[in-house]
């Protein structure tokens, strides 16, 4: 494939359910129980090798379920996603297993990749020492607190060298030192020209890093483009938005919400 990655019409439906005995009834009754909702609704996009892209948007417009199909952790409804070699995703709650060791843990990500057992005892001693958890390695990770499970998935997923690498919020649990050789890390995969993707709510970081954004808006595509055009198009958004008020905010949502029923319907899923 030419592309890093190539989106194309995902949708990405979630079933609300109002108490535990509707979600119950929906499973167990032929009749459909529960209100559809359009985590992601009709996206499409792509990535060239090599691009840094960001994710922006407000909480709850789809960047964590985008990343997640992406990096092949949660499917997609409809749609389709093409991955142009090996996806790692860095976030803080990302594949760790809880009662398991961080080592164990290491072992386990590392196998599932198709590492051999040679591969792995090299692989290992590095990735604990960039995640700086020392003794605590060998602790279950549900011991670990969020910068700690952060450290552990940074130093996994930057180790095992992927093509692709999804940064989710990865760096905003961290301390300050840590987020540092992170971001330098990432300048040196920038450097070999390998494609990432970054989801932050730091515009900051965001203009240090990506060269292109994505915004998205109540699981739709606002805009694409050149991080430069974007961004601050994105940034007045954001400061026009904390002012609104709540029957303003009302009104935004239902239209958003207009335009995803035209998109789904356009798509002939509703
Ligand atoms: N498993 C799930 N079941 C139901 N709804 C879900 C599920 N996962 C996510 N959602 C909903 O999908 C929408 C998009 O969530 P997502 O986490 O992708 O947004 P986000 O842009 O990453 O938000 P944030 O900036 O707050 O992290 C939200 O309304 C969320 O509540």
């Amino acid at each position: 494939m030419d592309k890093a990655i190539k989106v194309s019409h995902v949708t990405k439906k979630y079933k609300l359910y109002s108490s535990t005995s509707e979600r119950i009834l929906d499973l167990l009754t032929p009749k459909s129980y529960g209100e559809d909702f359009f985590a992601l609704a009709n996206v499409s996009f792509e990535a060239e090798k090599g691009d840094i892209i960001g994710f922006v948007g407000v909480n709850g417009s789809g960047k964590s379920t985008l990343s997640n199909i992406i990096s092949g952790i949660v499917p997609e409804t409809t749609g389709e996603v093409e991955v142009d070699g090996q996806a790692a995703l860095i976030a803080v709650a990302s594949g760790l297993k809880n009662d398991l060791s961080g080592r164990d843990n290491i072992e386990l990500k590392c196998l599932m990749l198709g590492f051999t057992r040679k591969e792995i005892d090299l692989l290992e001693p590095k990735i604990i020492e960039f995640s700086e958890l020392g003794k605590f390695i060998d602790q279950p990770v549900k011991s670990y607190s969020s910068g700690m499970k952060s450290r552990l998935g940074f130093a996994i997923s930057i180790n095992v060298d992927p093509d692709i690498l999804i940064i989710d919020e990865a760096l905003s649990v961290g301390d300050k030192a840590f987020a540092e050789k992170s971001l330098n890390k990432m300048k040196e995969f920038k450097a070999q020209g390998k494609t990432m993707v970054f989801v932050s709510h730091s515009i900051g970081q965001m203009k240090q890093f990506c060269e292109k954004i994505l915004w998205l808006d109540y699981g739709m595509v606002k805009d694409f483009g050149s991080a430069e055009d974007v961004l601050p198009r994105y940034e007045k958004f954001v400061e026009e938005f904390k002012k609104m008020s709540n029957s303003e905010k009302k009104k935004f949502r239902k239209d958003a919400l207009e335009k995803q029923k035209e998109s789904l319907s356009s798509l002939s899923l509703i």
